[in-house]
């Protein structure tokens, strides 16, 4: 893994119901940020950015198993050398449809999967998806990693428990709209103060029926600080990070050591 890790996130405007478009749209935007100098190690995209929120025709635009997704991030990872957390697409898995990311490394080589776990009802999520059934650990060129997909972090617990599992960065890719952007900013920051790891985070802008997704993509570090933080526009933000912060605040405030998980487990 290289250190500092140099992390692009592609902040994109989703057109809900147009799978064809927005692979168009992205896979422009994934060259040209592949392609930049300097290059990133690692391109991080939204959630649902092939479907977006068209809930009600989710089953006709899913993409089925995932096969054009993971076929173009695997070829793409190749030919460019860098590492893709694919945000998370609709999958059609015969008659069900799950929101599932999937990371690919430098070789194109699929490292982790992960199908969001709690369904987010404001959003009717559970009148159309399948929830997901296990946890997003992966490695990312031996680094442990977490992912998780937007609403799931309102959950602390899943985040310590992918920390205790050893993970030092944790992905969110989201669709997150207004009026919610103090719970947006707030969580995110609870999530990497508490677990004293980065967090990276990959939002979308635009309208789709009643929501207005605001962006403010950000990456925070394992102290609380975010380093950098998008506008509510189409963007590519890139960040820095450097994975020994981890270990040096892990050290200051022994947070792990002083746990008493025998009194509230
Ligand atoms: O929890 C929230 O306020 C937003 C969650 C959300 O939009 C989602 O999970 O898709």
């Amino acid at each position: 893994m290289a250190t500092p890790l140099r992390i692009a996130i592609v902040q994109m405007n989703i057109e809900a119901g147009n799978p064809e478009a927005n692979f168009a749209k992205m896979a422009a935007k994934l060259e040209e940020a592949a392609t930049a100098n300097p290059k990133p190690d690692l391109i991080v995209l939204p959630e649902m950015w092939n479907t977006g929120y068209a809930l009600d025709r989710i089953q006709s635009l899913a993409d089925p198993d995932g096969t054009r997704t993971k076929a173009f991030m695997s070829a793409f990872c190749r030919k460019h050398g860098v590492s893709v957390h694919a945000g998370s697409i609709a999958r059609l898995n015969g008659t069900t449809v799950t929101n599932t990311t999937y990371i690919f490394d430098t070789q194109g080589e699929e490292i982790g999967q992960y199908s969001k776990i709690h369904l987010f009802q404001l959003m009717n999520e559970h009148l159309h998806l399948d929830a997901g059934e296990s946890l997003g650990r992966f490695e990312l060129g031996g680094v442990p990693a977490g992912t998780m997909i937007c609403y799931d972090i309102r959950f602390p617990e899943l985040a310590r428990k992918l920390a205790l599992d050893g993970a030092r960065i944790l992905f969110v890719p989201a669709e997150w709209p207004h009026p919610r952007l103090h719970h947006w900013r707030t969580l995110l920051q609870a999530r990497a103060i508490e677990n004293q790891m980065y967090v990276v985070s990959c939002n979308t802008v635009g309208e789709s029926g009643a929501s207005t997704f605001f962006g403010h993509s950000m990456v925070i570090d394992p102290w609380g600080e975010v380093i950098a933080e998008a506008e509510e526009v189409e963007m590519t933000l890139t960040a820095e990070i450097n994975l020994a912060l981890v270990d040096e605040v892990r050290g200051r405030i022994p947070v792990f050591a002083d746990r008493r998980p025998s009194l509230y487990q």
